[in-house]
């Protein structure tokens, strides 16, 4: 095509999270590539839907009507969290890009932080995995599920329904809620869901021109840690509802991985780690969840009461 370049349409979520990462990304590659970019708002299921998520099925909520309005053409890009993808490839589309990972752990929103909380303390999270660590950690706590999107679950903080609520520190970050946060939760002590605070830039597979243009905003370092940690979920056969945490990082050329498998009542948790080079990213996920099963994870990841 010559003369005006059409702006690249960027299909997004409607979410002030969704909106904040969507523009820096539209930002980001404007700047790398010169390219205009357009944001296209669009409603999910899982935006619209008032069931629990982990009721709801979980994976793909998040997507699906994104790579539906990517295959139609009706949007060059899509933006989501890394976290929401299902871990099964969707025929045609394709990952072109993880960007630069945001900090991938949980924090406690609240008054005080987890040790301070009161016996029976409510706290609210509407993911088995964060249910299955915060039992394990604090047996005594009133874990109640929620749902909603960040600013909501917030609120039930501030008009006192709840003691406490953890979310993700990059979706705090992303609408400018880091205030909230009384205490960030270590990878000792709290895993994170596989890909955290980590974006995916999707178009569709036959777009090879878009593939290499998005890749411009490929970190290879993310990469390889999301895939080492999307590996553990895959082989565990879990969807971002499963009570499965890990965290990945390269420190010196080597990719380290923790994760772990909670029982949802926390009375049971088996977490192991293993270490390889970043190219063998996916063998390190897949090596590591089988010993996971190996240990019994299998018996854990039953669905909750
Ligand atoms: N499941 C919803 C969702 N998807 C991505 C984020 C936050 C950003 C991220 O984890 O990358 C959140 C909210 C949360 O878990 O607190």
């Amino acid at each position: 095509m010559t003369g005006a370049r059409r702006p690249l349409r960027l299909g997004t979520r409607k979410s002030l999270m969704a909106m904040t990462q969507s523009q820096g990304v539209a930002n980001a590659l404007t700047q790398h590539t010169g390219h205009a970019v357009e944001l296209v708002g669009v409603t999910t299921h899982g935006d619209v839907s008032k069931a629990l998520l982990a009721q709801i099925g979980g994976t793909g909520v998040f997507v699906n009507e994104l790579r539906d309005k990517l295959l139609s053409g009706e949007v060059d890009f899509a933006v989501h969290s890394l976290k929401d993808l299902p871990t099964t490839a969707t025929p045609g589309i394709a990952l072109a890009a993880t960007p630069a990972r945001d900090d991938a752990r949980d924090a406690l929103c609240g008054p005080v932080k987890l040790a301070d909380l009161p016996h029976g303390a409510r706290v609210g999270t509407g993911s088995p995995r964060r249910v299955a660590q915060l039992r394990a950690l604090r047996p005594d706590l009133d874990v109640v599920p929620i749902r909603g999107n960040a600013p909501t679950r917030l609120g039930k903080v501030t008009d006192g329904e709840l003691d406490a609520v953890v979310l993700a520190h990059a979706g705090l970050r992303r609408i400018r809620r880091l205030d909230a946060i009384a205490e960030v939760f270590d990878p000792d002590q709290m895993l994170p869901a596989p890909g955290q605070g980590s974006l995916a830039l999707e178009c569709r597979a036959d777009r090879t021109d878009l593939i290499e243009l998005l890749g411009a905003l490929d970190d290879p370092m993310t990469r390889a840690a999301v895939t080492a940690e999307r590996m553990v979920l895959t082989v565990l056969e879990g969807g971002c509802s499963a009570p499965v945490g890990t965290y990945a990082a390269e420190v010196d050329e080597t990719l380290h991985l923790t994760a772990t498998v909670a029982a949802y009542d926390g009375s049971r948790q088996i977490r192991m780690s293993a270490s390889g080079h970043p190219d063998s990213a996916k063998q390190i996920g897949r090596d590591l969840a089988d010993r996971l099963l190996g240990q019994g994870a299998d018996q854990l990841m039953g669905e909750p009461d």
